[in-house]
């Protein structure tokens, strides 16, 4: 008996997908090689098992082809009399009558006729038995991404934030998270929450995913943030922890900057809008001023102004005023002015909502690929409070930013791809860690970003499953953003000072570990490691470490000199030639170092490499990225296992 698509699909237990393969135009086995896996869910091919053995049978049709391709070398194309049906090695033994398969005869006849399969050298029977294999189902496995603390080049952290931390709201940036619900239309497509939040600080994203034996596995990315709101908090409950203390700081005289970035349908507006009964935050807001303002007794009382524009396209347009074109302008002093920019007094939060809802209507929206009514645009609100000389008494902006979805995802039209660039210039003009520094919307709150001015990120994420690579960006993003409190970020893009030289030698910066009461690390140079000369080592406590690593390269390294003041420290592409032929993608650095310094390294060193710096003892940090082995550090591999800091694991976890 010949095979046949029937029969293959029947060996590997997919028989009953046969119609399916079949109505879209699959009818011969041979077809099977044109299979990608992108076509299994077409085909009905759904689950794990299924998929499994259906990869492994095209894999075994494309094996035959080639066999047959080869075979033509050798004077094999001289017709089908060699390739019998006759061939044992292709029987399929116990299968059901082929009558009862094939109603299409010329089918069949194609199907034997199919040199490739009909030259096949192990017998169907073995897919059978490695499918059989699979029945067991096995419980997927589940890794967990590591963390580090520092910055970490985009990578999120995993030590939860200091138990002695200022209350989110106190802080001068803070980064919180809120999680959506699943929509209705959501759950109608099936779609799966792939959030959890185990506490007020935590989120993590359960990402599935397949490894190249197709095997799949949940990657769980744990993030911290100084507020993370689950799907049942309230725009009520997310005002108070977020924008509440913003209020209070411009009620006394304070600027402060609330932002709502993420997907585009992750909830921003539902935040910052919201509806008549779920007020969001612009309303709270002006609630809590005007209730402010009536139970404080001045000799001059303060007016509320507000002005709503957005930024389209590089462009400002006043909302309140007819889409009418608007200008940002820097005067002498480098302050920043929106020229002719409509401003309205409003004394109630109802004329606030009413003159916030006649903006939202002439706001630019289109169709992104998640929300039929997208917001394309940046929406900035400003609140002004002014004595009645018109002097400005405190200052609050509100903006929603347009959706920051990958470009994949937007509509394929020239607009919406313009808006996209727009949109991700705005949001990750970020380089040397001062944010939105080449765009009109940074350029616009540059006066919000320096001095003792207060800022709020509230990233939105979406739970569904399908937007699970955007809502890790979104999530990396606003960890970026978390890590520029530590370094004087978002004040203008000014560093504070150290009182390292910049000038210090690259070899001092990143050899030279810091000694602590607790850590006497006495070797962090290979040079000096006196081991053989293939070995770093490092001591501490008496303890020895070696890595045996290649010295050459760690002398290139070591010879890299730090750029100059101002600079950036050593580029990437002083790293790449150093690391060239030495496993690229599998290198670690050892810096101790002051906080400013360690980012001035890590900032210049690939993604791919992992990196463990230790600024202080408690503070021991392992950047890690896929396919990565730790090549230094400067503690004992023991010690950095009992934090769950092991380099060990981070290849099983990113490749299991
Ligand atoms: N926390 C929430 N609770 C309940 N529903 C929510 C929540 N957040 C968002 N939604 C709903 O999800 C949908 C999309 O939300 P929203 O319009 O706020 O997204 P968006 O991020 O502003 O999108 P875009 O950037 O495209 O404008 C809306 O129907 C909204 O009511």
């Amino acid at each position: 008996m010949s095979l046949s698509l029937y029969e293959c699909l029947r060996a590997v237990g997919l028989q009953r997908h046969y119609a399916r393969f079949t109505s879209v135009g699959i009818c011969r086995a041979a077809h099977l090689s044109a299979l990608t896996m992108e076509d299994y869910p077409i085909l009905g091919i759904c689950c794990m098992e299924d998929r499994t053995r259906l990869f492994n049978l095209v894999q075994m049709v494309k094996a035959l082809d080639l066999e047959y391709e080869n075979s033509e070398d050798y004077g094999a194309d001289s017709g089908d009399e060699g390739y019998t049906a006759a061939d044992s090695s292709f029987s399929y033994v116990g299968g059901e009558d082929e009558e009862n398969v094939y109603n299409d005869e010329n089918e069949r006849g194609a199907a034997e006729n199919r040199k490739g399969l009909l030259r096949k050298k192990k017998p169907l029977t073995e897919i059978s038995s490695n499918a059989a294999s699979e029945h067991t189902p096995k419980p997927t496995p589940v890794y967990e991404l590591m963390r580090t603390a520092g910055y970490n080049y985009g990578l999120p952290l995993t030590s939860p934030p200091a138990p002695n931390k200022t209350r989110p709201g106190a802080q001068r940036i803070s980064v919180c998270v809120r999680k959506r619900p699943l929509t209705r239309t959501e759950c109608k497509r099936g779609e799966t929450d792939v959030l959890t939040t185990p506490s007020e600080e935590c989120v993590i994203v359960h990402e599935s995913k397949e490894a190249v034996d197709l095997t799949q596995y949940i990657l769980k990315h744990r993030f911290y943030f100084d507020q993370v709101f689950g799907e049942e908090s309230s725009n009520e409950e997310v005002y108070q922890r977020t924008a509440y203390p913003l209020v209070q700081h411009m009620l006394n005289g304070g600027k402060a900057t609330c932002f709502a970035y993420g997907q585009t349908g992750a909830g921003k507006t539902h935040t910052m809008l919201g509806s008549p009964v779920r007020p969001g935050l612009y309303a709270l807001a002006v609630r809590e001023i005007f209730a402010h303002l009536s139970t404080t007794h001045m000799n001059s009382p303060l007016l509320v102004y507000v002005s709503f524009f957005e930024i389209y396209c590089g462009q400002l347009y006043d909302l309140l005023d007819h889409r009418k074109r608007l200008f940002a302008r820097e005067d002498g002093l480098k302050v920043v002015h929106i020229v002719g920019l409509r401003d309205v007094r409003v004394d109630s939060v109802s004329s606030l909502m009413e003159v916030i809802s006649q903006g939202t209507e002439v706001r630019t929206q289109g169709v992104s690929g998640v929300n039929p009514l997208s917001s394309r645009s940046h929406a900035l609100l400003q609140i002004q409070l002014r004595d009645a000389n018109q002097q400005i008494a405190g200052r609050m902006w509100f903006v929603d930013l347009a959706g920051s979805e990958r470009a994949s995802d937007t509509k394929e039209d020239r607009q919406s791809r313009m808006e996209g660039a727009e949109i991700n210039q705005s949001l990750l003009a970020e380089q040397s860690h001062t944010p939105f520094r080449q765009s009109k919307l940074t350029q616009v709150l540059k006066d919000s970003f320096v001095g003792d001015s207060m800022t709020c990120m509230i990233a939105n994420i979406s739970p569904g499953h399908l937007a699970t690579e955007n809502t890790l960006n979104t999530l990396r993003y606003a960890d970026r953003v978390k890590e520029l409190k530590g370094q004087g970020g978002l004040r203008g893009g000014r560093r504070e000072k150290t009182n390292h030289s910049p000038k210090r030698n690259f070899q001092e910066i990143c050899l030279q570990t810091k000694t602590s009461p607790s850590c006497n690390t006495n070797k962090a140079s290979p040079g000096d490691s006196g081991g053989s000369g293939d070995a770093w080592s490092v001591s501490r406590d008496g303890k020895e470490e070696r890595f045996g690593q290649d010295r050459d390269t760690h002398e290139k390294l070591r010879s890299l000199k730090p750029a100059g003041e101002g600079e950036e420290g050593v580029r990437r592409e002083e790293w790449r030639p150093a690391m060239e032929g030495k496993g690229v993608g599998r290198w670690a650095w050892v810096a101790s170092t002051e906080t400013e310094q360690a980012h001035r390294i890590t900032g210049a060193i690939p993604d791919e490499a992992v990196v463990l710096y230790n600024r202080h003892t408690e503070e021991e940090t392992l950047t890690v990225a896929p396919s990565l082995t730790v090549l230094w550090m400067s503690h004992p591999v023991s010690e950095l296992q009992q934090n769950n800091l092991s380099p060990q694991p981070v290849d099983n976890q990113t490749r299991p």
